[in-house]
C-alpha cells in the first residue's frame, strides 16, 4: 500500500470477538494502544523458555496417555485432533499457569465438566457468544446450554485466578512465566492512570488470547505434519537438520529453536499454504489511494469507510508474491529475497503470538522428527481446517537414526 492513510477496523468485526468486552484485537484504533501496552511485556523471553518447556512435557505427557511411547509404528487417526487439542494445553499452561493433564478422565472437574473441555467449548463458539442475545445463550437447547456453562465456568476461573494473585500479592514479575500474571503485573504498573485495564477488560484479553493462540497453532501444525508426510524428502532435510544441532537425540531447549532454521521454513511453508486465518478486514479513515510499491499499476482510489478485505489466502498463492504457489517448498524461506509471510498480518497490528506459535511448532517438530519418521497414511489427505486426516508414524532405530 503506498500512502500512509491510517487504516482502522470495524465495529462489526471488533463486536464479534468481544463476548466479554473490549481486548487488544476487539478495539479500534483509539482504544487499541491502552490494551497492547499491557499485553506486549508478556509476549518476553522468559515466556518463550515456557513455552519450550511446556511443548516437552505436553509432548511426553500425549505419548504416554495415547499409549504411543513404546509403539514401532502407530497410526494418529486424527492429526488436527490432536494438534489443536495440543496448541490448548499450551496457551491454557503458557498463557494462565493451569496445568491440565492429557488424560481428561483424571484431570479436575469444575460442575462436572473437565477444563479443557470448557476451553474448546466456548473458544469455537467465541462469536455466538458475542452475536446472539443472552437470553437465547441461556435457553434450553442443548449446544446453547453448554455454551453458556462452559463460558460462565471459564470466566469464573479467570476471576479467581485474577482474585488469588491480588491476595498473594503480584509477586515478581521476573519469576512471572505465564501471561497473565505478567499482564497483571504490567497493569499494575498503569494502576491509578488512563492506561490501566479494568478487570473486565483482563478477563477479556485472556480469554482473546485462549482464542487466538489456540486452532489457529493447531491448524497451521497440522498441515505442516501432512506436508511433510507427503514430501519425504524435505522431512529428511529436516531431520538431518535436528540432527545437527541436537548429535545426542536430547530435547530441545530455547536457544536452539533458532539454530533449526529450516524447521521453521517447514511450519511457515505449511503456514503459508494453509492459512489459519483466511483473511482480514480494515477500512481507510479518511479518503486514500492505493498503489503498487514499483507504482506499475493505476492508482486505485479508496473512499474513506470502505472495506478492504486483506486476502491471506489469495497473497499466499499470489505466483507474483510466492513462485511455485502449489508447491510446498519450505526452502523459499531461507531465501532472504522472499516476501515476508503476511499470515500473521503486518503493521503494527501484526499478530502478538507469532513467536509463540513459532516456539511451539518448531519444537514439537523437532521432536517429533527425532523420534519418528512420518508417513501418508493410506486414506490420509491434507486437509484445511478442521478437515480431519490420518498419518503414520514409525519410530527410528539404529538404521534410520
Ligand atoms: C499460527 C498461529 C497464528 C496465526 C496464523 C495468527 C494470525 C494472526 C493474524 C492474521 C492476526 C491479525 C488479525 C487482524 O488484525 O485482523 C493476529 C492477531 C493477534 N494474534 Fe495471532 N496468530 C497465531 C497465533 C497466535 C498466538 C499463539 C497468540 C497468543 C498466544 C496470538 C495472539 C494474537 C493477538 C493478541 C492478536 C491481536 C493483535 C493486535 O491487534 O494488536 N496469535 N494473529
Amino acid at each position: 500500500m503506498g500512502n500512509k492513510a491510517p487504516w482502522d477496523k470495524f465495529q462489526e468485526t471488533v463486536d464479534a470477538l468481544a463476548p466479554l468486552g473490549p481486548n487488544v484485537f476487539a478495539t479500534k484504533q483509539n482504544e487499541w494502544p491502552r490494551h497492547r501496552k499491557v499485553v506486549s511485556p508478556a509476549f518476553n523471553g522468559l515466556l518463550y523458555q515456557a513455552v519450550t518447556t511446556e511443548t516437552i512435557a505436553t509432548y511426553y505427557d500425549c505419548l504416554a496417555t495415547q499409549k504411543w511411547e513404546k509403539e514401532r509404528e502407530f497410526i494418529m487417526s486424527d492429526v488436527p485432533a490432536i494438534t489443536s487439542k495440543f496448541a490448548l494445553y499450551l496457551v491454557a499452561k503458557c498463557g494462565f499457569g493451569i496445568h491440565l493433564t492429557w488424560n481428561e478422565e483424571v484431570g479436575e472437574r469444575v460442575d462436572g465438566k473437565s477444563l479443557p473441555e470448557c476451553f474448546d467449548v466456548t473458544s469455537r463458539s467465541v462469536v455466538f457468544l458475542s452475536l446472539l442475545p443472552r437470553w437465547m445463550i441461556r435457553s434450553p437447547i442443548p449446544a446453547m446450554r453448554r455454551l453458556y456453562e462452559a463460558s460462565n465456568i471459564l470466566e469464573k476461573i479467570v476471576q479467581d485466578i485474577i482474585d488469588k494473585r491480588r491476595a498473594e500479592g503480584l509477586g515478581d514479575e521476573k519469576q512471572a512465566k505465564d501471561i497473565f500474571s505478567m499482564l497483571l503485573s504490567a497493569n499494575d504498573l498503569e494502576k491509578g492512570s488512563a492506561g490501566a485495564l479494568s478487570d473486565r477488560e483482563l478477563v477479556s484479553n485472556v480469554f482473546f488470547l485462549l482464542l487466538a493462540g489456540h486452532e489457529t497453532t493447531g491448524k497451521a501444525l497440522a498441515a505442516t505434519l501432512g506436508e511433510l508426510a507427503c514430501n519425504p524428502h524435505h522431512q529428511q532435510r529436516a531431520y538431518e537438520e535436528v540432527m545437527s544441532v541436537l548429535p545426542d537425540g536430547r530435547d530441545p531447549s530455547y536457544t536452539d529453536i533458532d539454530r533449526l532454521p529450516f524447521v521453521q521454513a517447514c511450519f511457515m511453508e505449511g503456514l503459508r499454504m494453509f492459512p489459519s486465518v483466511p483473511n482480514t478486514m480494515r477500512g481507510p479513515i479518511e479518503d486514500t489511494v492505493l498503489q503498487n510499491k514499483q507504482g506499475g499499476i493505476t492508482p486505485f482510489r479508496v473512499p474513506k469507510g470502505t472495506p478492504v478485505t486483506l486476502d491471506f489466502f489469495g497473497l499466499s498463492y499470489n505466483e507474483r508474491v510466492y513462485p511455485e504457489p502449489d508447491t510446498y517448498k519450505p526452502e523459499r524461506w531461507l531465501d532472504p529475497k522472499t516476501e515476508p509471510l503476511s499470515t500473521f498480518s503486518y503493521g503494527p497490528r501484526v499478530c502478538i503470538g507469532k513467536r509463540f506459535a513459532m516456539v511451539e511448532s518448531t519444537c514439537l517438530l523437532a521432536l517429533l522428527l527425532l523420534a519418528c519418521i512420518m508417513g501418508e497414511n493410506v486414506e490420509s489427505v491434507v486437509g484445511f481446517g478442521h478437515k480431519r486426516f490420518a498419518l503414520s508414524f514409525t519410530r527410528r532405530n539404529a538404521t534410520t537414526r
